[in-house]
């Protein structure tokens, strides 16, 4: 389904960007990770080289808030695999109390990779960029308004350059609770607040739910500018938008 095709994906190390990874390869993609922590990277990328061959995994440590770094590892995916199609803007944080750092991790860098992906995806026919946001963008968390605020524009940033680029289409995915190490130590209690709130949602969901709707954004070419939310509940279900004309008729 994605053979010829090569992707980056940020924060492939563990998590969602993992379970992305995985499901890109194993639908005929290359893919070139890009994440901060050095032991988790290369223990995946060892790992996703034994399975899916040394020639379609490149592993490349990086901080996606420096920017010199970012287009280095673009101009080496391109290098290694020969184009660049899809880049999956996943890694992120969160921590209430560093608001500008989460902001440059989750809106900041994913808008600067995007810029300079589609320098690097000139002449691809294929080129997508997925961004994952949250459905805090849409639903403020409580105590925790720098995510909410970085998930909100990473959306608003998705739509806005679906309807002005052209030759490259732009999705972004909204889940909802998802049982990876960003909620808390693997194998540890979660915090009760945390224990909560996912029993109100109704579970949490998994990573490879996830990665079904990041890989599905990529390859139905039919799709641009759509904001796909995934929850326990309600599974996969699109949010509907007026468009920017009929949104200022309504105002
Ligand atoms: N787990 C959840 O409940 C949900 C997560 N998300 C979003 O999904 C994305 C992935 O999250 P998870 O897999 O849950 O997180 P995670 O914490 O399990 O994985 C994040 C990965 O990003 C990497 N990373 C963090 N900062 C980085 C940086 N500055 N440069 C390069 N790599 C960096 C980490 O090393 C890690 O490998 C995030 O954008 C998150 O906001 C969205 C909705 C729900
Ligand atoms: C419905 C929103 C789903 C957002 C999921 C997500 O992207 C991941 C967020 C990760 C961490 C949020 C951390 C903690 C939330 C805990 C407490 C909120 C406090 C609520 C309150 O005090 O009322």
């Amino acid at each position: 389904m994605l053979s010829e095709q090569s992707a980056v994906v940020t924060g492939g190390a563990q998590g969602i960007g993992l379970a992305t990874s995985r499901l890109l390869l194993q639908s005929g993609a290359k893919v070139a990770i890009f994440d901060l922590s050095k032991d988790k990277l290369s223990t995946t990328c060892d790992e996703l080289k034994r399975e899916f061959g040394t020639d379609r995994v490149l592993s490349f440590h990086c901080d996606v808030t420096d920017e010199e770094q970012v287009v280095k590892g673009f101009a080496l995916t391109k290098e290694t695999f020969g184009s660049v199609d899809i880049l999956v803007n996943n890694a992120g944080i969160t921590s209430p109390k560093e608001w500008k750092k989460t902001l440059l991790i989750n809106l900041h860098a994913p808008m600067f990779a995007s810029y300079t992906a589609m320098e690097y995806m000139k002449g691809s026919s294929k080129a997508v960029i997925v961004n994952v946001a949250s459905m805090a963008g849409f639903c403020a968390i409580p105590g925790n308004e720098s995510y909410s605020a970085s998930k909100s524009g990473l959306i608003a940033f998705t739509r806005s350059m679906a309807q002005s680029t052209e030759g490259i289409r732009f999705n972004c995915i909204c889940p909802s609770y998802t049982d990876t190490p960003l909620l808390g130590e693997p194998g540890k209690e979660l915090d009760s607040t945390l224990s909560f709130i996912i029993e109100k949602q109704g579970g949490l969901l998994k990573p490879e739910q996830v990665s079904e709707g990041i890989v599905r954004l990529i390859t139905d070419a039919s799709l641009n500018g759509q904001v796909l939310k995934l929850t326990p509940r309600k599974g996969f279900h699109f949010e509907k938008y007026d468009s920017f004309m009929e949104s200022l008729e309504k105002l």
